[in-house]
């Protein structure tokens, strides 16, 4: 288990910002960490990269307790906070050895290491650029490249593509897809679509409370479970089928496909339907939810 959060709890004051949170990462895992703004996501990050210390409860990284060992998980924890803290009046290679320096990465082994992460974020060219000359695109790349320099086997990245313009969120997506090979990274956004292209699984939050924890392909599939697709292979008339039993509605969509809306997974009756009334069915399939429709009707109030 990379990372082990067993009933955390965050409080500010009056406000319990984090309430009594569980869940775990597998090693290897990308896992999408949604919620609405102020649900909790950028907190309880802080909280497993040990830069906010714990109201109760315990958070493991790689087997190794927050609370008290810090220092051994600090090497092991690519971290890149939400907003990106840059020091913008500093070179991209002059940041990145002050960083490598921080990590107690030294000489020759620091100057190769750089060279090598310049590579992977795609930096060639800007390496020797003022990070505060830099579009937001390449200054999202130099703060992954801080995150990697140490080659941590965990990363946490706080909503890493926000405020992009669309190619630099495809760029940064793939960027962090390839980086992300043999790592665990828990990762915060507000793009769905981002976390159908990179998450194999999602934890959603709100209010504090975790209120989904489970594989896209899951999320997406209960939320539609009982539309039905079905492809003919001839034009049919299909109007009767609404008085059958758990048919809710029927949609054409084309000539030749068809969505029906069941009060449960019908696919069995339908083959058999067809095959008794002589209609040519070519295709069939649950269809899927989308992620957004997922995060709304989770986290609205
Ligand atoms: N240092 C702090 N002091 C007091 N309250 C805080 C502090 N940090 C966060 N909070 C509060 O805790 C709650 C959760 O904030 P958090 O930043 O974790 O949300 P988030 O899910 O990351 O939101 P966003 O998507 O907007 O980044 C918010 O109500 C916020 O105001």
């Amino acid at each position: 288990m990379s990372i082990k959060v067993v009933n955390v709890v965050k409080q500010f004051g009056e406000q319990r910002a984090v309430k009594n949170i569980s869940f775990e990462i597998d090693k290897g895992e990308i896992v999408g960490f949604l919620g609405r703004n102020g649900a909790g996501k950028s907190t309880t990050m802080k909280m497993i990269t040990g830069n906010l210390p714990l109201t109760e409860g315990q958070i493991f990284v790689n087997g190794l307790d927050v609370k008290s060992e810090l220092d051994s998980i600090k090497s092991q924890i690519g971290y890149l906070p939400e907003h990106n803290p840059l020091y913008l009046d500093m070179y991209v290679h002059e940041f990145l050895q002050f960083c490598g320096k921080v990590y107690g990465i030294k000489g020759q082994v620091l100057i190769a290491r750089i060279n090598e992460i310049v590579a992977q974020c795609g930096l060639l060219k800007e390496q020797n650029k003022l990070i505060g000359s830099l579009s937001k695109g390449y200054r999202q790349r130099v703060g992954l490249a801080q995150a990697l320099l140490h080659n941590p086997s965990v990363l946490i990245l706080d909503e890493p593509t926000t405020g992009l313009d669309p190619n630099q969120i495809i760029e940064i997506r793939e960027l962090i897809q390839s980086i992300s090979k043999d790592k665990t990274v828990l990762l915060s956004t507000h793009i769905m679509q981002e976390v159908q292209a990179l998450c194999s699984r999602a934890i959603i939050i709100k209010n504090g409370e975790i209120v989904a924890n489970e594989t896209v392909d899951e999320l997406t599939t209960e939320e539609q479970s009982h539309t039905i697709k079905i492809e003919l292979a001839d034009v049919a008339d299909l109007s009767s089928w609404k008085e059958k039993e758990k048919i809710l509605s029927i949609q054409k969509a084309n000539k030749l496909t068809y969505l029906i809306k069941a009060s449960e997974d019908i696919r069995k009756q339908i083959f058999k339907w067809a095959g008794e009334e002589g209609v040519d069915l070519v295709g069939i399939s649950l269809e899927k939810g989308s992620m957004e429709t997922v995060f709304q009707k989770l986290t609205k109030d």
